[in-house]
């Protein structure tokens, strides 16, 4: 009997693809870039299963033109390029990647905090187009990061992780904003306490962005709430382009409304705001804050496994919409 076929949409690790040899008939992308829409749904016939990531769409439309897909599993936690809806809808089953990245993603954030609030890139950028000539006192003076009060907007595994870095490790004095609060015994052990929106706009030296992207946080931070921060605070987002209003910030930036930004994810990247790029005061850096070897293979493992176990009649360990399943 002939085996089902799965398309592995990402060129990722040869021996982790090769898992999946024993069970399916196997195509890859051996190409470094994701394929294209029309390319992915042509090269989607056929198959039972796909492995993606973040930067491949699947909607409603694709599903239609792909009639055989049963599993989509992607390899990164964050999913809303993924219609659910529609996928339960056509009984397809869905996987993410959750918390094989939570901490490799919340060390990058504290970094890009970090190197937001000492101004380490702009500084190094000084020194590499041979403008350091003497040491000044208040040469790219910037803010301290211990002891100041650090702002979680999205308190979930990662922003918990990062909040335990800055309470633990830096003494900082943890506010946050999810919808719904935490409980008792999850906040003490992060030093943290739940506050409205617009208050930790308000109070925090160090915003950090954490939140999914959906429609209830589409532009969550744009010009009114930048408004509300000191003009003294960082913001960082490592959660998705679409949270933070881009031309807002860049505004913002410029303004002197906030000091400074540090951005891993942009409103339709790979293309980054003109008006970004030229801010002096903001740390860009490509969509890497779970990009560690060891890390990267623990996404594509999880990937993987859930891959076999939705097409071979087992429990994907971390489906989305597991109800499909029992249809
Ligand atoms: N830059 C990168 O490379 C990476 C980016 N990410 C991004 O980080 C996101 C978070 O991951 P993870 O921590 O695992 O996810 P979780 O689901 O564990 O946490 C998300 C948190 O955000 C809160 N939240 C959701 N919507 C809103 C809203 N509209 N307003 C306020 N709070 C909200 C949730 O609480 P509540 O529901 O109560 O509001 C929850 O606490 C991913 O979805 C992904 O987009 C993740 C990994 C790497
Ligand atoms: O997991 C997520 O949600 C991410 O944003 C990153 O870890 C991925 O690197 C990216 O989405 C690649 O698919």
């Amino acid at each position: 009997m002939s085996k089902p076929q799965v398309l592995v949409a990402v060129n990722t690790f040869s021996d982790i693809v090769d898992r999946l040899r024993p069970h399916f008939d196997v195509e890859t992308n051996e190409t470094d870039q994701p394929l294209p829409y029309d390319e992915l749904i042509r090269r989607l016939q056929g198959k039972a299963g796909v492995y993606v990531s973040g930067s491949n769409k699947i909607d409603a439309a694709l599903l239609d033109a792909c009639p055989d897909l049963r599993a989509v599993c992607t390899m990164a936690v964050g999913y809303n390029n993924i219609d659910l809806p529609a996928c339960t809808a056509r009984g397809v089953v869905v996987s993410n990647a959750p918390d094989v990245l939570t901490e490799t993603t919340a060390d990058f954030g504290f970094a890009l905090m970090m190197a937001t609030a000492r101004r380490i890139t702009e500084s190094e950028h000084f020194l590499r187009r041979g403008e350091w000539k003497h040491w000044s006192v208040t040469m790219f003076a910037g803010a301290d990061v211990h002891g100041a009060t650090l702002g979680v907007l999205g308190m979930g595994r990662i922003g918990a992780a990062i909040a335990r870095r800055g309470h633990l490790g830096f003494g900082m004095p943890v506010i946050y904003h999810n919808r719904s609060r935490l409980p008792a015994e999850q906040e003490a052990p992060l030093g943290a306490t739940w506050v409205e929106k617009d208050e930790l706009l308000r109070r925090a030296d160090h915003l950090v962005i954490v939140v999914p992207y959906s429609p209830s946080s589409h532009h969550l931070v744009g010009e009114k709430e930048l408004a509300l921060m000191k003009p003294t605070a960082t913001l960082t987002n490592i959660a998705r382009g679409g949270v933070v209003n881009d031309a807002a910030l860049a505004r913002a930036l410029k303004a002197g409304t906030i000091a400074a930004a540090g951005l891993d994810v942009f409103e339709g990247e790979p293309a980054v705001h003109a008006e970004l790029l030229s801010c002096s005061n903001v740390v860009l850096t490509p969509h890497i804050a779970s990009a560690t070897v060891a890390t990267r293979r623990a996404m594509s493992d999880l990937a993987v496994d859930n891959l076999i176990a939705a097409l071979t009649g087992g429990t994907p360990p971390t489906a989305l919409n597991p109800g499909v399943l029992k249809r």
